[in-house]
């Protein structure tokens, strides 16, 4: 296969092992993409673009003698895997674009590998086998997404493109790098993303566009980061979309024309969404997990929630049609805008207040020592022990916890368990195929007194 070795002529000196190839067989899968393997001298190898049970030779793309681990490609597959396919994608493969890491696996065999995955830090972090979960094993397909090995779901309808300074294209980041592999298409783009036809536009003086087709509306958006001092190029795109502008100082972000946001419809309501704010990726992730988060805390009227980590309000707004006027919702939320965005998204219920801070710091501040539930979905790096440790103190009757990283949710899952909470069930969605990313909500209440 196509990759060079990126700086194996300062080998020797500095015993890097950058580009020294061994024939290894493939262990069990790994959390971020990979799998594991031992090199003839038992250093272990973190091998991507190869599946456990195959014999590869693995090119090492970082580390050194001595290293605690090494990262390498599978350039040449010995003995196949039965789980292997041809990847559908051109951009796949050593050294090329990092955004997918199992394009080269079944769809199914993709969702068995996250399941490892999970039950692996589940096990390793939280002491929990799938059963003391609640969890059947497996990692659920969004609905739709279920097709023959070969066809791609077209999931992404946001898509980060970085623009190589010298040709002014736009393309995806390769894997751990600031090199950018150019595309003429991105497979798991949504189509709203495609019709924006970024990849056939000329992006110089661009560092990233970002292209955003939100789902239940039209509205489409681009928003430009451009490089120090650059002119922002004009664009002129076949439909209305609002292009935004990143301040490369400050990394505020300005309206060049259009709406500063775009409206994605979910749960049977529209939320409005500012640059920069977070939506799910995924066009059937926000009702999924909305769906999943309901059916775990089965609000009651009258009840009081909160919604930390609550983004533009999507749980908050959930809550609050559940628990009716007798009840109350607090959601809290870092980021300004999203804040600004929840308050409005969530304007008809009085009995919902959005507070702007961060979970640790306002929480405590807001004196609310007792609550019926709690949702909380926090960034990748979890909550942590002492969040946690708060949450675990308000007497929730059920906690309903999201997370986009299994390691994360594990460590504080055993913190729950500190706390006198136990895991009721856990369901895991596949909301990212092709890349290794996974979806979990585990619902969790306290453990019965003498249990
Ligand atoms: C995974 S998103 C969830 C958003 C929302 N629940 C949704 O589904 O649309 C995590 C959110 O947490 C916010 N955030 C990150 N760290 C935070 C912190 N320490 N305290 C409060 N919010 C935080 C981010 O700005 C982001 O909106």
């Amino acid at each position: 296969m196509q990759t060079e070795p990126r700086n194996a002529q300062v080998g020797p000196e500095k015993g890097t092992l950058v580009g020294q190839e061994y024939e290894v067989e493939i262990g069990p899968v790994a959390h971020g993409g990979h799998c594991v393997a031992r090199t003839p001298e038992g250093q272990v190898l973190f091998v991507r673009h190869a599946l456990p049970g195959e014999r590869v030779v693995a090119r090492v793309t970082e580390g050194e003698e001595g290293a605690r681990f090494l990262r390498a490609d599978a350039v040449r597959v010995v003995e196949a895997s039965k789980d292997r396919i041809e990847p559908p994608c051109p951009y796949a493969g050593p050294g090329r674009c990092g955004g997918c890491d199992w394009q080269h696996a079944k769809p199914g065999a993709q969702r068995r590998l996250k399941a490892e995955v999970i039950a692996e830090q589940l096990k390793r972090l939280a002491g929990l086998t799938p059963e003391e979960a609640g969890w059947d094993g497996t990692v659920v397909p969004a609905e739709g997404d279920k097709l023959p090995a070969g066809e791609v779901p077209r999931w992404r309808t946001r898509v980060q493109y970085a623009v190589d300074p010298a040709t002014g294209r736009a393309g995806l980041r390769r894997h751990r790098s600031h090199e950018v592999e150019p595309v003429d298409h991105c497979m798991i783009a949504a189509e709203g993303v495609d019709e924006l036809g970024v990849e056939q536009r000329d992006w110089t003086g661009m560092e990233s566009v970002e292209a955003v087709a939100a789902t239940g509306s039209h509205d489409r958006q681009v928003i430009l980061t451009p490089r120090p001092g650059a002119r922002l190029p004009l664009v002129e795109l076949n439909r209305p979309v609002s292009v935004l502008r990143v301040d490369e100082k400050t990394g505020g972000v300005h309206r060049v024309h259009g709406r500063p946001f775009v409206r994605e419809r979910a749960d049977g309501r529209t939320y409005r969404v500012s640059a920069g704010g977070f939506w799910q990726v995924h066009p059937k992730a926000a009702d999924i997990l909305v769906e999943a988060v309901m059916q775990g805390l089965l609000p009651r009227k009258g009840d009081m929630a909160l919604d930390l980590y609550c983004g533009a309000g999507l749980f908050a707004g959930a809550l609050a049609d559940r628990v009716g006027d007798k009840g109350a919702v607090l959601g809290i939320e870092a980021g300004k805008r999203a804040v600004q965005d929840a308050r409005h998204n969530l304007a008809g219920f009085p009995r919902v207040r959005i507070e702007q801070g961060r979970v640790e710091s306002v929480l405590p501040r807001t004196g609310i020592t007792e609550t019926d539930l709690i949702v909380l979905d926090p960034p990748r790096s979890g909550a942590g022990r002492t969040t946690v440790a708060r949450l675990s103190s308000l007497g929730a009757r059920r906690i309903a916890y999201v997370a986009c990283d299994p390691a994360a949710l594990a460590r504080d899952l055993a913190y729950f368990r500190e706390g006198g909470y136990r895991v009721r069930t856990l369901r895991a969605f596949d909301l990212f195929p092709m890349t290794h990313h996974v979806e979990c909500v585990a619902v969790l209440e306290p453990v019965k007194k003498g249990a």
